[in-house]
């Protein structure tokens, strides 16, 4: 089932480029596979919700507590809305940590100053906490801590985030020029021009996680939206810990245990895709060595 199911959401991922997002609905052979593979996955989780259900077990997961929330009204959420509950939480999690892994790779394995410095923190990360690494250890690895979050200034996994206005507003620009922005209207806030206002960031092209050290806090001087990677507002992502410390956990190991070298060029940005992946492969010679 776990082969299907990682085809099925591979298949729903080479749906959702820029034209996709544009044109849902046309016919090309992309948004026909994305399609076919959704009514699939559909089904394969819905049997998994409904065999849940009918066995009368009560676990202690996500899955449950999908299955046991109530809307305002006290009206349960149906097998169908706990589908996209979960499709929609499988996909805001995993092509993001998978994008922010690889670009994170390619932004170290290309800039040795800052691959040294990590791997020197593994080296005295792994010295304090000689009994294996546990939660905290890995709460303690600032320097690749930032290194991630500059490879996700550089390389946003959502350069664009989308709203609906509900209720009319005026905005100010720095200069003082004035917007109405009216009630329905589709307001659109490009990340990757956000991340790189240059009075927000010194030299925003050059990647240096150094910027959000202590002295610098570059992701703090433009006030609460200076990063937004992650988004912002009540819709802000209620995955980024676990994403910090999910991908901590693959660096820290590679690190530790691999000389790694990037013998492709550095890559391109596909912005054909929604989610800007790197161009082509990325080629990545490794020995094992082991701190
Ligand atoms: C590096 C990895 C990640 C990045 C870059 C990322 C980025 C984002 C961004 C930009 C948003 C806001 C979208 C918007 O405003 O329209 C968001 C929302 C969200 N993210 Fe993440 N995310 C990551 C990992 C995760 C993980 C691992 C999970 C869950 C396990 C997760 C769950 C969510 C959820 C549920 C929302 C919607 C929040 C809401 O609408 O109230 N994310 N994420």
């Amino acid at each position: 089932m776990f082969d299907e199911v990682y085809t099925l959401f591979r298949e729903i991922e080479k749906g959702v480029t820029l034209i996709s997002f544009l044109f849902p609905y046309l016919p090309t052979p992309a948004n026909w596979q994305r399609d076919r593979a959704r009514i699939r996955l559909t089904e394969i989780l819905s049997n998994v919700v409904e065999s849940r259900k009918s066995s009368g077990r009560v676990e202690e997961d996500t899955l449950q507590k999908l299955i046991d929330s109530k809307y305002k009204d006290g009206r349960p959420t149906t097998v169908e809305e706990v589908v996209g509950l979960i499709i929609g939480l499988l996909f805001a999690g995993k092509h993001t940590s998978s994008h922010t892994s690889t670009w994170t790779g390619a932004c170290l394995l290309s800039h040795p100053a800052f691959l040294r410095a990590a791997i020197e923190e593994q080296h005295q990360v792994a010295k304090k906490y000689k009994d294996g690494l546990e939660y905290n250890a890995f709460l303690e690895m600032d320097t690749l801590h930032n290194c991630i979050k500059e490879a996700l200034r550089k390389n946003p996994a959502t350069p664009l985030l989308v709203r609906r206005v509900h209720k009319r507003f005026t905005v100010q620009t720095k200069e003082g020029q004035q917007y109405d922005i009216q009630q329905d209207y589709i307001v659109a806030t490009p990340t990757i021009v956000n991340n790189n206002i240059p009075y927000i960031y010194t030299d925003p092209q050059v990647y240096d996680p150094n910027r959000f050290g202590p002295e610098r806090r570059e992701d703090k001087v433009g006030g609460k939206f200076s990063y937004t990677s992650f988004g912002g507002g009540r819709h802000v992502c209620t995955g980024e810990a676990y994403a910090y410390m999910q991908l901590k956990v693959i660096w820290s190991h590679l690190l530790r245990n691999f000389d790694l070298e990037l013998v492709s060029p550095f890559p391109n940005t596909d912005w054909s895709k929604f989610l800007p992946d790197p161009q082509g492969k990325l080629l990545v010679r490794y020995t094992r060595n082991g701190i």
